[in-house]
């Protein structure tokens, strides 16, 4: 039976990143490291487990469960747990969802299916389909840069009339968008999805933030949050500033190698922080880099 525990899921949650072995297999104990820094050092109020940032579609169905268990074990109840169980074969997600939820995952969440210009209609029975066989609340995971699927107002009330879909990972530049969802449905949660547009977000009343860089940055996001509720936005712009001068480091010396990186940085030093191939893992001159970012910017 699932707690149903979707709707309370609010704040600032990072996209776990995993690390790998030379083997590709999990470094598990590196894991509960990321996992602990993320509680402990971050506070953030939860994870949001198989993300892109987990380079999720890269990896086994038994692989995507293993790293379910693992988040699960480590952080007990302490923070939300969001399983993102989606990709391009609704059975393995429905399959994934039933086992997050079995687990006590307080929502699941599904990227709209990708590579094959899916219509609308097809995009539908998808989440339908999951909905239908997990016995969970689900967060729709929109990211059209990445996945090729557009949807509009229409397209989105269509989808949060269906039962039990909580909300929505909005991870996309348009505010106008943005903002006629946080209008129309006041009761949906939205998530902003890019962590360097966390600010304008804020202000159209974003119930929370699922990213990447919140693994390293969740202080000054949540800082960010907080402002904006305060009616400072002269600070939260300045945290948007500075967050913004590490964001465009990171992604200029590569995302998810400079992220874990830094996580080393930090103290998760236990075994190797690699990437899933075909990723490629981080260069000497990305780690110098990434040496210069801890420093000067984190
Ligand atoms: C593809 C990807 O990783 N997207 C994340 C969330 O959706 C973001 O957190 C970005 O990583 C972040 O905003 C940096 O661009
Ligand atoms: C939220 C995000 O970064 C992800 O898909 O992992």
């Amino acid at each position: 039976m699932a707690k149903r525990n979707g709707k309370n899921i609010k704040g600032i949650i990072s996209a776990l990143l995993v690390p790998f072995d030379e083997e590709g297999r999990v470094n598990e104990a590196g894991l509960r490291q990321i996992i602990r820094h993320n509680i402990d050092e971050m506070k953030v109020d939860g994870l949001y487990v198989g993300g892109s940032t987990g380079e999720n579609f890269l990896i086994e169905t038994d692989v995507k469960k293993q790293i379910f268990d693992i988040a699960k074990d480590e952080s007990k109840d302490d923070i939300h747990l969001i399983a993102q169980v989606g990709g391009m074969n609704v059975y393995e997600a429905i399959e994934l969802g039933q086992y997050a939820t079995e687990l006590g995952y307080d929502a699941i969440s599904a990227v709209t299916p990708f590579y094959y210009k899916f219509s609308f209609a097809e995009v539908k029975e998808y989440y339908q389909d999951i909905v239908n066989a997990v016995d969970n609340d689900l967060i729709i995971y929109s990211i059209p840069v990445l996945t090729g699927i557009e949807m509009g107002l229409k397209e989105f009330e269509e989808l949060f009339a269906l039962d039990n879909i909580i909300g929505v990972k909005f991870t996309a530049a348009d505010f106008y968008l943005l903002e006629r969802l946080r209008h129309s449905f006041p009761d949906v949660l939205i998530y902003s999805g890019f962590d360097e547009m966390l600010f304008p977000a804020a202000i159209y009343e974003v119930d929370g933030a699922i990213g990447s860089t919140y693994n390293v940055n969740g202080i000054r996001a949540r800082g960010i949050l907080e402002a904006v509720k305060d009616n400072d936005l002269a600070k939260a712009r300045q945290l948007q500033k500075e967050s913004n001068d590490l964001i465009e480091a990171i992604l200029a010396n590569g995302l998810y190698p400079t992220l874990k990186r830094l996580l080393q940085l930090e103290g998760c030093d236990e075994g190797p922080f690699l990437s899933r191939k075909p990723m490629a893992s981080i260069t000497d001159e990305q780690l110098e880099e990434a040496k210069r970012i801890h420093e000067e910017l984190l």
